[in-house]
């Protein structure tokens, strides 16, 4: 878009960690973006949270988002994943997902968006470093490793750790809970690794991108440590989230990410890959 045209309309789906500090943002005013609508669990709550804004805007059902703005931006629980992103496909909407290990399961989103015209940008989240991995992508990756480290208290209630009856309660030392692909990763911590979805989308896929997953106690801040080999490069980077306030699994430079992210849609210069 040009600086000067009207400023693109931005739905939001879910209003917690990730969705109150971006609609923030976007009512404090990010030129060019516009907050629109949000969605929430418990309308009159949402409501409430908006008190402060200049603009307060609608709360809607997730399925109303695609017909009020440009860019729909989920960022919701991954159960929600599809009733936010399908319809905001199908009106030709650009998505930004957060859950990104959904995409992973509901991978004919892509051939929706191909048919109506949407695209889906995902923004690179809690990790670091997916310029680099995509610019990789562009010749030949031999590998991309992950290592996550949380706090004990961050990864329970995963899928896998019920599936398979790994008990975290009292853990003195770090223990390794996971060791297998971001596929398999993303299924079985879908509010932990999103991330290794992330990474996986932007180089190798997700069959082929190792994860391995260590409870550790020792940790205070969620810590994903990336190693890429490719025929271009080798590196190797690692970041250490610092938990938010409202929801301790998901690390603060998330929703930082999404602002970033949405800027670069509308701004008239874009710095990285
Ligand atoms: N891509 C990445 O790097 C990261 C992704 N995430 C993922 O992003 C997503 C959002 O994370 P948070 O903001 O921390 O979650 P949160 O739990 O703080 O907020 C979720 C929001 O969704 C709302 N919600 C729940 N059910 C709803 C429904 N049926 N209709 C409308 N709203 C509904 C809740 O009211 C809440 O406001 C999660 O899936 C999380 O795993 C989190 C961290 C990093
Ligand atoms: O915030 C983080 O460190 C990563 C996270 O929760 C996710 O990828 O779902």
């Amino acid at each position: 878009m040009s600086v000067s045209s009207a400023p693109l309309r931005v739905a939001v789906g879910g209003f917690g960690a990730i969705g109150f500090a971006l609609a923030k943002a976007l009512d404090d005013g990010i030129d060019g973006l516009a907050l629109a609508a949000v969605s929430a669990r418990d309308k009159k709550k949402a409501a409430d949270k908006m008190e402060g804004f200049r603009a307060p805007v609608p709360v809607v059902d997730l399925e109303a988002l695609a017909e009020l703005a440009d860019i729909v931006v989920e960022c919701a629980p991954s159960t929600v994943f599809r009733s936010i992103g399908e319809p905001a496909l199908k009106a030709g909407r650009i998505f930004v997902p957060l859950s990104v290990g959904q995409l992973l399961v509901h991978d004919d989103l892509k051939d929706i968006a191909i048919a109506h015209g949407g695209r889906i940008v995902v923004p690179t989240g809690a990790l670091i470093g997916l310029d680099a991995v995509r610019a990789a992508a562009e010749g030949n990756i031999e590998s991309v490793t992950m290592v996550t480290r949380k706090p004990p208290r961050g990864l329970m209630g995963a899928p896998y750790l019920e599936q398979n009856n790994i008990s975290l309660e009292g853990l003195n030392e770090a223990k390794l809970i996971f060791d297998g692909s971001a596929r398999d990763g993303a299924k079985g911590f879908p509010a932990n690794v999103n991330v290794a979805a992330a990474l996986s989308l932007a180089g190798i896929g997700p069959d082929r991108t190792r994860l391995q997953i260590w409870a550790d106690p020792a940790v205070t801040r969620n810590t994903h440590r990336i190693e890429v080999e490719a025929d271009s490069a080798r590196f190797a980077m690692s970041i250490e989230n610092v938990p938010s306030e409202e929801n301790p699994k998901t690390g603060k430079i998330t929703a930082l990410s999404a602002i970033a992210c949405l800027r670069g849609l509308v701004a008239p210069m874009r710095v990285g890959t």
